[in-house]
């Protein structure tokens, strides 16, 4: 029997358990200092068994997944460091950052154990175990950053076990992975909570503004309801990166100013040209960095019922939706139905069905 630890079996952590659990010869034990949050793990029958005792969860255990906030990661591997945990076992961690866990496991004596640091580009604005799915990884990229000193043996185990989450595995440089999330991830993030507190100022003084909010916004913003908590351990975690970033995030807005200040039509023209290209370039969404989302956009004229159609054809060809959003929806005016999908080929054949139902879908 190979036995997995999960140390918080939230949005990351209960996805990867539910990629682990039910597989035969794996056995899956979650943790938590939180005595309610362990026996949550098990009435959602996401993990084998849980406890409140870091010991009980690390001995004997052949891999240990740290799926907590990246702040206090440093602390659990100090933990592990003092327990004498079984010769080969594989920690690794899930955090957005990789430096400063990296370097944190090769100062402390971790032997007989291997860290491999690890950080799988799924997710959503979701959190919790309740968020958790054993799709989310599905298609992903999964960074992990082993140095020289990993043994390649401990490598390709790892791999091995990852195999179950169904994503890409990738060997990137801590650092490098630092600086590219920062720029794809952790920047983004910080974007849109600053652009939503402007709004959200604006708003107190005059409730239009939410009530206008429409598919821009809200398409730039849904990352803004991120955890405060993770997110807040993720953007310190990653300072120095993060402030060099911001300087020329400034510098990008400073030149749309003075194009403003200017009249200078051609530049801003220009601007938009040239991200359009580069937006228009990026690996489909399937393929590329953040999860893979199967899903299309059908326009539907505003009256009753439509939505119970669509899933009522949908449903009786046995295709199964995992999301179904109305993106505008005005009288008179057609509304477009953002529906969503495990897998491509549930996409593939709802594709099909409603073409021939005569719906035009675009994506
Ligand atoms: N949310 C996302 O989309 C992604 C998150 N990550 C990383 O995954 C890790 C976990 O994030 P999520 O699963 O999203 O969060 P989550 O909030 O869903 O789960 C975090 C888990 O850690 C526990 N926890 C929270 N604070 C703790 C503390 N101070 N000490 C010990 N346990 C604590 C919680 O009880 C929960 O079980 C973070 O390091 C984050 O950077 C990585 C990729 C995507
Ligand atoms: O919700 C989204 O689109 C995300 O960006 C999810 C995400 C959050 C944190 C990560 O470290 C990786 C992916």
């Amino acid at each position: 029997m190979i036995k997995i630890a999960i140390f918080g079996v939230g949005l990351m952590g209960g996805s990867l358990a539910l990629c682990f659990k039910g597989k035969s010869d794996l056995h899956v034990v979650g943790h938590s200092t939180r005595l309610s949050s362990v026996h949550k793990y098990i009435e959602r029958g996401v993990v084998d068994a849980a406890t409140t005792s870091l010991r009980e969860a690390a001995e004997d255990a052949d891999f240990i997944f740290l799926c907590v906030p990246v702040g206090s990661l440093n602390d659990y591997l100090e933990q592990l460091s003092e327990l004498e945990l079984k010769p080969g076992c594989i920690i690794t961690d899930v955090g957005s950052t990789k430096s400063s866990v990296t370097a944190c496991a090769r100062r402390l004596d971790l032997s007989p154990a291997v860290f491999i640091g690890g950080h799988p580009m799924a997710g959503s604005e979701r959190s919790g175990v309740e968020a958790a799915s054993s799709y989310l990884y599905e298609n992903a990229f999964y960074v992990i950053t082993p140095d020289h000193a990993t043994p390649n043996e401990a490598v390709e185990r790892l791999r091995q076990l990852l195999e179950l989450t169904k994503a890409n595995v990738v060997v990137v440089d801590a650092d490098e992975h630092d600086d590219i999330v920062g720029a794809i991830s952790h920047l983004p993030h910080m974007i849109a909570v600053a652009l939503t507190n402007q709004v959200r100022k604006y708003n107190e003084d005059n409730s239009l503004y939410s009530q206008l909010a429409a598919g821009g916004f809200r398409d730039i913003t849904r990352i803004a309801s991120s955890d405060p908590n993770v997110w807040r351990d993720i953007l310190v975690n990653n300072r120095e990166v993060m402030l060099r970033l911001i300087k020329d995030w400034n510098e990008g807005i400073q030149q749309f100013s003075d194009m403003l200040t200017a009249g200078d039509i051609e530049g801003i023209g220009e601007a938009f040209r040239t991200s359009g290209e580069f937006r228009n370039s990026l690996p489909e969404r399937r393929k590329g960095m953040i999860h893979s989302i199967y899903e299309c956009y059908v326009d539907v004229p505003d009256h009753p019922g439509i939505i119970g159609r669509i899933t009522t054809e949908l449903g009786n060809r046995r295709i199964n939706l995992s999301n179904i959003q109305i993106i505008e929806s005005r009288e008179d005016v057609p509304g477009i139905l953002r529906l969503s999908f495990r897998t491509q080929d549930d996409l593939d054949q709802a594709v099909v069905a409603l073409g021939e139902l005569q719906y035009s879908v675009h994506f």
